[in-house]
């Protein structure tokens, strides 16, 4: 993309006089400033033309011709950007892709919660333990994780560390999705550290051999297309600091239109969606395919008068609605939204965030999730759509590619009493690869469904 040189932050700027929640309380604003002039002269991280692309993919899941399959970290953090799990991360979403491509027989979205996710909202401003009161962990992009007052004051220099860091990590998503690594014909190499040990991954091993025959079946008769070497990944991340965001917005010189090209997709979170709010305006003006997390409390209006502010023209693939209600209220809560959007004649993508409704502290004082109680709001998201002849765009899910113990149940059975064994997140319970597989094996059955 060619970037204009007309400052962006003077013109995405309409945000600046509203309230903004969830920012951090920088010391000194000065410093913030000398941040941002430097991020606004940084090369764009991602280009207008590719976020377009990805609109495109958007108004398929929106018309219901394909699924979205977004997810990864809950908070990625510096020390954690190698080459390791960043391929662990995409090993599993590409499996995941090949089961729900395979089985569901449908065309599958791929976007990373990746090279962006740094930043945190918090449900309270502060935490104590032992006594001592300190602020909450925001993300590496605000604080640093550690319980001192000195790690815990938000660091406007870490803006800066977040884009080299969300740099590295996708150039090396590039490599891996385009260089070979993300070949079709690896579908057995993704699975190789895994068969032997886990039940899921000898269940993918079966659907791989299948795929294989498949791949050279075709080979045989002339076809082997392109799309069978590389894989078309997106990046995606809440768009939550909105200095950093401004500072990453650019004019693009085609149109003359705004992109974030910090990541293809942002999302507004639950907590950050008040519609008079900073963070809306912020999306209404930009061009890039925008989410917005709908938690239980969100009425129909609500829905309507997003739609309004962001996707006025009711372009398909401009809003997603990634739904979060909890297992217990999506067949109650979703129902009333889909249908009032739906006879306004809005198409957005509706997807299913089964893990941040779910959420509850185990005795040990883990925040963890059951692997039921995701399955469960997936199955009741698939109710709700089927039942009204909408149709359930994708999954939103908090995973990672290491066997980390997060979350309880799934096929390889974790307890609570695992939790502690390797309990890694920085901030949110993920699935770890086997959950996150025997996932997409169920999803992709209810698809099919
Ligand atoms: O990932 C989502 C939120 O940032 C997270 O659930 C907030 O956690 P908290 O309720 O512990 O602040
Ligand atoms: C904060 C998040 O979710 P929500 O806004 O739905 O709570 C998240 O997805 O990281």
């Amino acid at each position: 993309m060619t970037v204009n040189a007309e400052s962006s932050t003077s013109i995405a700027s309409s945000w600046r006089d509203l309230p903004a929640a969830q920012q951090p309380d920088y010391p000194d604003l000065g410093v913030l400033r000398e941040v941002t002039a430097d991020l606004e002269s940084y090369p764009p991280l991602v280009f207008a033309g590719e976020c377009d692309q990805l609109r495109g993919r958007m108004a398929a899941v929106a018309r219901g011709e394909a699924f979205l399959l977004q997810g990864g970290d809950c908070a990625e953090a510096f020390d954690q950007v190698s080459a390791d799990q960043i391929r662990a991360k995409l090993k599993t979403l590409l499996q995941m892709s090949a089961v729900l491509t395979y089985a569901a027989a449908v065309p599958v979205v791929k976007v990373g919660r990746i090279a962006g996710q740094y930043s945190k909202p918090r449900s309270k401003p502060v935490e104590t333990r032992n006594g001592v009161t300190l602020p909450s962990y925001r993300g590496d992009s605000v604080n640093g994780a550690e319980f001192t007052a000195e790690a815990r004051v938000p660091d406007p220099d870490r803006l800066r560390r977040m884009y080299h860091a969300s740099a590295a990590t996708l150039n090396l998503v590039r490599g891996f999705t385009t260089g070979g690594y993300a070949d079709l014909h690896q579908v057995h190499a993704w699975n190789q550290d895994f068969v032997r040990t886990s039940a899921s991954g000898q269940r993918y091993e079966a659907l791989a051999r299948e795929i294989d025959n498949a791949l050279n079946f075709m080979k045989a008769c002339g076809a082997d297309p392109a799309e069978f070497h590389s894989v078309e990944f997106y990046a995606s991340h809440e768009a939550l600091l909105l200095d950093y965001e401004a500072a990453l917005t650019r004019v693009d010189s085609r149109s003359g239109r705004l992109y974030d090209v910090s990541g293809h997709m942002v999302w507004i979170g639950e907590r950050t969606r008040q519609l008079d709010g900073a963070h809306i305006a912020f999306a209404a003006s930009i061009r890039n395919p925008i989410g917005v997390k709908l938690g239980p409390t969100t009425t129909a209006d609500e829905a309507l008068e997003l739609i309004e502010r962001l996707d006025p023209e009711r372009e398909p693939g401009r809003l997603t609605f990634i739904t979060r209600m909890g297992a217990d209220r999506i067949r109650d809560r979703l129902p009333a939204l889909v249908e009032r959007v739906t006879a306004e004649g809005a198409q957005v993508a509706w997807v299913c965030d089964p893990m941040h409704g779910n959420t509850f502290e185990a005795a040990s004082g883990h925040k963890t999730r059951r692997f039921d109680d995701v399955l469960d709001e997936v199955k009741g998201f698939f109710e709700v759509h089927k039942a009204l002849g909408t149709h359930p765009g994708g999954i939103h899910v908090e995973l990672t590619g290491d066997d980390v113990t997060e979350c309880v149940g799934g096929g390889d059975e974790i307890l609570v009493d695992d939790l502690h064994q390797r309990y890694e997140t920085a901030c949110d319970p993920r699935l770890n690869r086997s959950q996150s597989l025997d996932l997409a094996f169920l999803v992709a059955e209810m698809y099919r469904a």
